[in-house]
């Protein structure tokens, strides 16, 4: 699937960033176009691969360049005053050469969890495509400002979408790492699992193709309906075949293809189980999904169609859900996994904790707006101070 990724805020355009880092080392040609948008004229400065005339520094005249400061709905008016930069950018996107937008934002900032929501209603207003939101949540240790914006961009974000990935920061960190060492690695586990995703379906010409190959109208499908999706992820590495032909998986006549054939699907269908079962990008419970897609990638001499139907029907009672996609997406690496996405999941949770605190919030709404103020205050002193040499 070919997507036009826009990272909205710091944690946005980090993650669209290290998509195409992916993009490079896997040849998965996922990202068709990155864009990246935020009122931190630093953040955009520290990205690597976004090209320079796709970052777009919006709210200038607002905050001139240091960011909001974690207040949202400056966020979101910053979005709103600026959209026409920001659509100008997206102009230069061949759109006719994309399946999708993918709107990536951290949930619990200013910049991106108030702009992503508005850029996503202002997408979908001008084109046919879906257009998708990867929305962060944060770690619970952040404060409360930052669960409250969440709370907030999330039914906003939600609404605007045409369906929204979700990743929980809170369930990934890991305790003694330095927060931008974890960052580092919380955001190769979120472009592993969505990148393995969306690279379903882009299969080069001439490689070899297995029984039923995901196309990316699969995903769209699995996706619409709308409503929050979460990612499961699992895989084990194996021996590529380099002498030609021993490993045949798939079919045979001779006892020995049958047990490699058998072997093939019981690795498959414990994959499934393991990805399922495992972390998902936002824990739920998978039972009431209302859409699935299971996708195994891997060398297609450890992929089978047997495998893959085991799993998909596993997945089908485990869920309850009666629209469970399969497919395979060979891939010439050194391990097969396997990804599955849960769209329309309602049993969630963190979710269910981050609605009843946006009704908190409204009781005491004046306390949450005086600490973002404050916020903002102290930023932009401290940006003053810091930052002035560099512009
Ligand atoms: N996974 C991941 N999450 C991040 C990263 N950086 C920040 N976050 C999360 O995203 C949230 C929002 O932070 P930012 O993206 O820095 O905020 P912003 O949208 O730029 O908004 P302001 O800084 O308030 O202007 C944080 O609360 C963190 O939970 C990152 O590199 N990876």
């Amino acid at each position: 699937m070919k997507l036009a990724m826009i990272g909205f805020g710091q944690a946005g355009g980090k993650i669209v960033d290290r998509f195409l880092e992916y993009d490079e080392r896997t040849n998965s040609g996922i990202v068709r176009a990155a864009v990246a948008v935020n009122s931190a004229k630093a953040d955009l400065m520290g990205l690597e691969r976004i090209p320079q005339e796709n970052r777009v520094l919006i709210g200038q005249a607002r905050v001139k360049g240091h960011g909001v400061g974690a207040d949202n709905e400056l966020g979101a008016e910053i979005a709103e005053e600026d959209i026409d930069e920001v659509q100008n950018a997206i102009d230069a996107i061949p759109t006719h050469e994309v399946d999708a937008f993918l709107v990536v934002a951290g949930m619990g900032g200013g910049t991106g969890s108030g702009g992503a929501p508005v850029l996503a209603k202002h997408l979908k207003r001008i084109y046919t495509i879906p257009v998708y939101g990867l929305g962060v949540l944060p770690g619970t240790d952040e404060g409360g400002i930052y669960t409250l914006n969440a709370a907030r961009s999330f039914q906003t974000f939600v609404r605007e979408v045409d369906n929204l990935l979700v990743f929980d920061n809170d369930s990934w960190r890991q305790t003694g790492e330095s927060v931008e060492g974890g960052y580092e690695k919380i955001n190769e586990e979120i472009v592993r699992r969505f990148g393995v995703l969306f690279g379903a379906g882009e299969v080069g010409d001439g490689e070899e193709v297995a029984e039923s190959v995901v196309d990316s109208s699969e995903i769209i499908n699995t996706l619409s309906g709308g409503g929050v999706s979460t990612v499961g992820y699992a895989s084990e590495e194996v021996e590529l075949n380099t002498g030609g032909g021993l490993l045949s998986r798939f079919t045979g006549d001779d006892a020995g293809d049958d047990l490699d054939a058998a072997n093939t699907t019981n690795r498959i269908t414990s994959l499934v189980r393991k990805a399922a079962l495992g972390r998902l990008t936002l824990p739920c419970e998978i039972e009431g999904a209302e859409r699935a897609l299971l996708v195994l990638s891997g060398p297609s001499e450890y992929l089978n169609r047997k495998g893959i139907e085991r799993g998909r029907k596993w997945l089908e009672e485990e869920t309850g859900s009666m629209e469970v996609r399969g497919g395979d997406f060979p891939r010439e690496e050194p391990e097969v996994s396997a990804a599955i996405l849960l769209s329309g999941v309602t049993d969630v949770p963190r979710i269910k904790r981050l609605q009843q605190v946006a009704i908190e919030a409204q009781d005491n709404i004046e306390d949450i707006q005086a600490e973002s103020e404050e916020n903002l205050e102290e930023l932009v002193e401290d940006d003053e101070d810091e930052l002035e040499p560099l512009f």
